[in-house]
């Protein structure tokens, strides 16, 4: 049977975008890592799967899984593609749609053209919710890695963030000091790794070691959890340019028990078709 899919990214975090509302399809992780394989696949960060709601109250529920087949809970860039997917597939015929994810409702606006502004919803701050293993809820939390001590903020988007503040993103040592984090067993759903660079209160350089597909071009919850995370050390003011490796983004946060925004655009590639 042919799979119709499409290929976008979001500042180079690139995606396979499938419509599970029209289609039926069935994911198992063998066949994800098969497909996100850059060599002997299609080649993605993440797979983006669209489905129907599970409440009347919404429009869509997202689906989001790494290129390690495991199923996540949020995808910032993936967000963006997918408001710009439902709208170019005529699925909704709203700008702003509410979509389910695993972890909460969030609300992609999409006007044509190149942008996406997307509420991220309200960030959890508690180290239960990331969720990460300390004692009691400070901002930042040492973590003992590699011979030394780190400082971490930890913060969840619906998926876990640790994000530590660096002199030079460039000279950070992302793959290694990155993949080290992801797998420190204080986090027990494993973490993304972000490497925030302050460039003045109202730009910062961000790198991020994802959980599940190692360092990304961009991660859009990883730009929301560093803009939170520097926000709460005092280092940053509400509204922030976060320049990655595949462009920048817009974030604005203006405080605890608020939502986040995120503003960024999204890019189509290519329609295709697999056999599934
Ligand atoms: N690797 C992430 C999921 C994708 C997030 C990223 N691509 C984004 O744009 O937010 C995780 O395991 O939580």
């Amino acid at each position: 049977m042919k799979l119709k899919f499409c290929k976008m990214h979001g500042l180079g975090n690139d995606f396979m975008v499938i419509d599970g509302v029209r289609q039926t399809v069935s994911l198992t992780p063998e066949r994800i890592r098969q497909w996100g394989d850059r060599h002997f696949g299609i080649g993605f960060d993440q797979l983006l799967l669209v489905e129907a709601p599970q409440s009347q109250d919404n429009d869509f529920r997202y689906r989001i899984f790494n290129n390690d087949g495991h199923e996540v809970e949020q995808c910032g860039n993936g967000a963006r593609c997918f408001a710009k997917f439902v709208s170019d597939q005529r699925l909704t015929n709203k700008q702003a749609i509410r979509v389910e994810t695993a972890r909460g409702v969030i609300v992609p606006e999409f006007h044509g053209g190149g942008e996406v502004i997307v509420d991220m919803g309200v960030p959890r701050l508690k180290a239960a919710d990331i969720p990460f293993t300390a004692e009691g809820d400070a901002v930042v939390h040492p973590l003992e890695l590699d011979g030394r001590t780190l400082e971490i903020t930890v913060v969840s988007m619906g998926n876990p963030h640790a994000v530590q503040v660096v002199e030079d993103a460039e000279a950070a040592e992302v793959g290694r000091i990155g993949a080290l984090i992801e797998s420190h067993p204080r986090f027990p759903a494993r973490v993304n790794a972000g490497f925030m660079q302050i460039v003045s209160r109202s730009e910062i350089r961000l790198r991020v070691f994802e959980r599940g597909a190692g360092e990304t071009l961009a991660c859009g919850t990883g730009a929301c959890a560093a803009v939170v995370a520097g926000i709460l050390r005092g280092l940053l003011d509400s509204r922030v340019r976060v320049h990655t490796h595949g462009g920048d983004l817009t974030i604005e946060w203006a405080g605890e028990g608020q939502p986040v925004k995120m503003t960024g655009p999204a890019v189509t590639v290519f329609n295709g078709e697999i056999e599934a």
